[in-house]
């Protein structure tokens, strides 16, 4: 199977390094993208194909994966449409806000995979949302769920839940990460250093996530757990939560959302 991507930046970077580590072949990546000089390097190092068009990417790939900005997707796609195959082929767009409708309203009734994955995708722990124009058991769409697969956890959603998802699962990298970021100042605040606070900050809440996979009970409780009747951890959740850290973080979603919505 070849899988192709047109638009080669941060995400399809993710996707691609994901891939290659799970041991997807580079001689059955196919990529093109806006700029040569931005990607030639990393498609040498990781041993790609570099096509000559966005066109060559669409007529050679069984599954073309469109990662570019959601302000030049339908251009692209209206300029790829006349190369892509019959119904062998996917369509697979990560492009966010843009709907299967949209999609098949450029390129006709062929099938569509809407995908929302997240950075994180790059070490083989994404977590990737699907939605398909049709029967994901068949053939096709089959094809462009193991990309995905390959690189993290998968869930089927309804595309009206897409918005939600691009926040908590498409952006919200950006979030943990920012988290992580904020313990490890205070830690450099009482004088650990940047490099060592972040580390524990990033062992914390890897942990921290694995207990909540693994031992499937609700984040409430597992807090309930730590928290020492008049002891220091319920003293510091509840000192955040008078600073707002649980409406920061749902506001911080709307307004991910709504900014999704507007677009
Ligand atoms: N960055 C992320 O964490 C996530 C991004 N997405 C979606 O992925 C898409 C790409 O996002 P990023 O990779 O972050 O953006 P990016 O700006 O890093 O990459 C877009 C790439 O498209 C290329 N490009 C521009 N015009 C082109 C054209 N006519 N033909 C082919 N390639 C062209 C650019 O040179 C650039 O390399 C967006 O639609 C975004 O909504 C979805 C989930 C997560
Ligand atoms: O910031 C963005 O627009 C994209 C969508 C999900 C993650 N990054």
């Amino acid at each position: 199977m070849k899988v192709g991507f047109i638009g080669v930046g941060n995400m399809a970077k993710a996707i691609i390094v994901g891939l290659r580590k799970a041991g997807f072949k580079g001689e059955n990546i196919l990529v093109h993208s806006g700029h040569l000089a931005h990607y030639q390097a990393f498609a040498t190092e990781q041993q790609l194909v570099i096509e000559e068009s966005n066109e060559a990417v669409a007529s050679k790939a069984d599954v073309v994966i469109l990662a570019v900005k959601p302000d030049i997707a339908e251009k692209v796609l209206s300029s790829i449409k006349s190369e892509l195959r019959g119904t062998s082929q996917l369509l697979a767009s990560v492009v966010s806000g843009l709907s299967i409708a949209q999609i098949q309203h450029v390129i006709g009734q062929r099938p569509v995979l809407r995908v929302m994955p997240n950075v994180n995708v790059e070490i083989g722990e994404g977590m990737t949302a699907l939605a398909a124009s049709g029967d994901l058991q068949e053939t096709p769409y089959k094809d462009g769920q193991k990309v995905f697969e390959r690189v993290g956890k998968v869930m089927v959603i309804s595309e009206t839940d897409f918005p939600t998802f691009s926040a908590i699962a498409g952006s919200a990298p950006a979030y943990a990460y920012f988290f992580i970021d904020a313990l490890s100042r205070a830690g450099v605040k009482y004088g650990l250093t940047k490099e060592a606070a972040t580390d524990i900050a990033a062992q914390v809440v890897n942990g921290s996530a694995q207990m909540v996979l693994q031992a499937n009970e609700n984040p409430a409780a597992l807090i309930d757990k730590v928290s020492s009747p008049g002891g220091t951890t319920v003293a510091g959740f509840l000192a955040m939560e008078e600073a707002g850290f649980m409406t920061a973080v749902v506001k911080g979603i709307d307004a991910t959302i709504a900014k999704e919505r507007e677009d």
